[in-house]
């Protein structure tokens, strides 16, 4: 403990200023520290989110030139998630390993054209399956650690040669990582980045996300608890991190965020390698709801919100209020 007593020590003498509020301040936020979700759509699919007010699926050319406005604002990363018609579903989610699937012609078309701001591609099979599960089905309809694994490397080989930077496996699958990073270096694809959404929790707050993509309906009554983690558990957090850096995750993810910023912060303390927070849908959701509402103020509540991700030990954080925070930490 720091040692002092009243009123020799008086704590509101360094809170009296703006400057010197500044010079103690412990936690910074800058653009670069932002990764921006964003949904990509073709034909009819795009438009707005009804489930997250101010959210719009793109189409590619909108894509790219969103992805340029982010970059001059100096947000740091982009995540895509692809809109996947009903009809190129399938209990299989074959359309994962389509060579010319909207997910390929996505990072396409931003390498082709903007640089200097990362791209993210999620893995996983959840857009593409006719069931919503992020894995294929054995014949109980319980979701085949093995198979799936099977696909999700091609899957993320896919990406790599796609030009993507980094590789985001949201599927919980127990061993991806490692089949994930050998097949990327057998391929070559040596400083292809792998993001393991490592400690992802089987939460009620992913559900305007689904609404965005187009899969609450697919998932029915079916939940994700076979593999995504136990809302309880944090020892178990720990072991899926250490388990997912062992296999060669570069990065690891803790998802959601606010009501988990114990985990973020246990996760840094334990392992000290760079920690993402992914503030999801349905915290963006219940913040715009309530802006929308004249109940919080915008700017305040929303930098706050992701401040505290860096003060619970988060070096990056995925937002869909990425792009706002960019433009008024620039302002
Ligand atoms: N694999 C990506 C997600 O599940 C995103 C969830 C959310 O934003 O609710
Ligand atoms: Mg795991």
């Amino acid at each position: 403990m720091t040692p002092g007593s009243f009123p020799r020590t008086r704590l509101r003498r360094t809170r009296q200023t703006p400057y010197l509020r500044a010079m103690v301040r412990e936690t910074s936020l800058a653009p670069g520290q932002l990764i921006q979700p964003l949904f990509v759509a073709e034909g009819a699919l795009k438009g707005a989110v009804g489930a997250m007010p101010g959210v719009t699926r793109l189409d590619l050319d909108e894509l790219v030139r969103e992805c340029e406005a982010l970059k001059a604002l100096g947000v740091g990363c982009v995540a895509l998630f692809p809109v996947t018609p009903a009809e190129r579903k399938t209990p299989g989610g074959d359309e994962a390993l389509n060579p010319d699937s909207l997910m390929v012609r996505a990072i396409k078309a931003i390498k082709r054209s903007v640089s200097g701001i990362g791209v993210l591609a999620d893995v996983a099979l959840d857009p593409y399956t006719s069931h919503g599960q992020d894995g294929v089905l054995d014949a109980n309809g319980y979701v085949d650690n093995g198979a799936s694994v099977g696909i999700l490397r091609r899957q993320a080989l896919l990406y790599a040669r796609a030009g993507v930077d980094i590789v985001a496996p949201s599927d919980m699958m127990d061993g991806r990582i490692g089949q994930i990073r050998d097949v990327l270096e057998r391929d070559g694809q040596r400083n292809t980045l792998i993001m393991s959404y490592a400690a992802k929790y089987a939460s009620a707050f992913y559900g305007p996300f689904r609404d965005a993509v187009g899969s609450s309906g697919n998932l029915g009554k079916g939940g994700k608890e076979t593999y995504q983690m136990d809302p309880a558990n944090t020892d178990e957090a720990l072991r899926e991190v250490a388990l997912d850096l062992d296999e060669g995750a570069d990065m690891v993810m803790v998802k959601p965020g606010m009501p988990y910023l114990d985990i973020i912060r246990r996760v840094k303390d334990e392992f000290g390698v760079p920690t993402a927070a992914y503030q999801v849908s349905g915290e963006y959701s219940m913040l715009q709801g309530a802006i929308d509402n004249g109940w919080l103020d915008e700017r305040k509540a929303v930098l706050e919100s992701l401040l505290c991700f860096r003060r619970a030990g988060a070096d990056m954080i995925l937002s869909y209020f990425s792009k706002r925070a960019a433009q008024w930490l620039g302002d």
